[in-house]
């Protein structure tokens, strides 16, 4: 398992107003593992992901990239390592042509243009869009503007993409292009962290997750860790994924995490 810090985030506080706290004192790294974020609304899931992004600045405390305070690097240094998806895509996007709304972070970035519609093209391709190439993104579907969306952070090629809430608005087949672009970050060797309240989503895809509570981190493990923790997932106004909750109240002791698993595991027990 890959455990190289890419950001280190030490005694992280945050407030937006003095005196009301809405991180309080965080301390974990994000290595190349696929991470879920989960945790109720207003837990302070996307004002945490904001500060990676070097969107908002630590009240107190610090996080490094790579070693380096991003206190030091300014918001369009940073852009070139960490892209992030927002939960809405009206609020990122602005262009009236698909691929120049792609092309458009590749090119700020400092890309040169054959090589920001390569990548552009290569990631229209991967969220099955390259056919709306030429289409305003205003005239489509949420869930096409959403992969839109995410097409344009792909095609700037940083080392961590940070997505909120990508599978929202997704139907099967959306959320499985998704699923996919996901696992094939993280054997490019990207750093992909999600702030996602699909559980079953969670315990298909991510190797590792974090759940946030009123500003702290209640639990942080590898995805089957935390969803064994059923207590501390209540205290966070969390389930337990579908299938982990069916196997709990048929008696089972293992940990499920997809339905493909159990199934495989009683045929193991069939085969005995
Ligand atoms: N710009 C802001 N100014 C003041 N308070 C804010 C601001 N943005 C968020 N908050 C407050 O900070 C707290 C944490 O919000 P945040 O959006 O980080 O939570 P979240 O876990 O991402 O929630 P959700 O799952 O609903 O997106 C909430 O109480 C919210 O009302």
């Amino acid at each position: 398992m890959d455990q190289n810090p890419i950001l280190k985030i030490k005694d992280l506080s945050f407030s937006y107003q003095k005196g009301e706290e809405i991180l309080k004192g965080l301390n974990f790294e994000l290595d190349e593992r696929s991470t879920a974020i989960i945790g109720q609304n207003g837990a302070g899931k996307t004002t945490l992901v904001k500060l990676l992004k070097g969107l908002l600045r630590p009240t107190s405390g610090s996080i490094d990239f790579e070693g380096k305070d991003i206190t030091a690097m300014t918001v369009a240094q940073l852009a070139k390592h960490i892209g992030m998806v927002f939960q809405n895509p009206n609020d990122q996007i602005f262009k009236n042509r698909v691929l120049d709304e792609v092309m458009f972070g590749p090119l700020k970035i400092g890309m040169d243009e054959t090589k920001a519609k390569q990548k552009a093209m290569e990631s229209l391709e991967q969220v099955g869009l390259l056919e709306l190439a030429d289409e305003n993104p205003y005239d489509l579907g949420l869930s096409s503007r959403k992969l839109v969306a995410i097409a344009s952070i792909l095609a700037m090629d940083t080392k961590v993409i940070i997505l909120d809430e990508p599978t929202i608005a997704q139907d099967y087949h959306g959320k499985e292009l998704i699923k996919t672009v996901i696992r094939k970050l993280r054997a490019e060797g990207k750093t992909v962290i999600t702030i996602i309240h699909d559980m079953d989503f969670v315990a298909d895809t991510f190797e590792r997750a974090i759940v946030v509570a009123h500003g702290t981190i209640l639990i942080d493990g590898t995805t089957r860790e935390v969803f064994a923790k059923e207590d501390i997932l209540r205290q966070a106004n969390l389930e337990q994924p579908n299938v982990t909750k069916l196997c709990r109240s048929l008696g089972y002791d293992e940990i499920f995490l997809t339905t493909d698993e159990f199934i495989g595991y009683q045929k193991e027990k069939l085969k005995a």
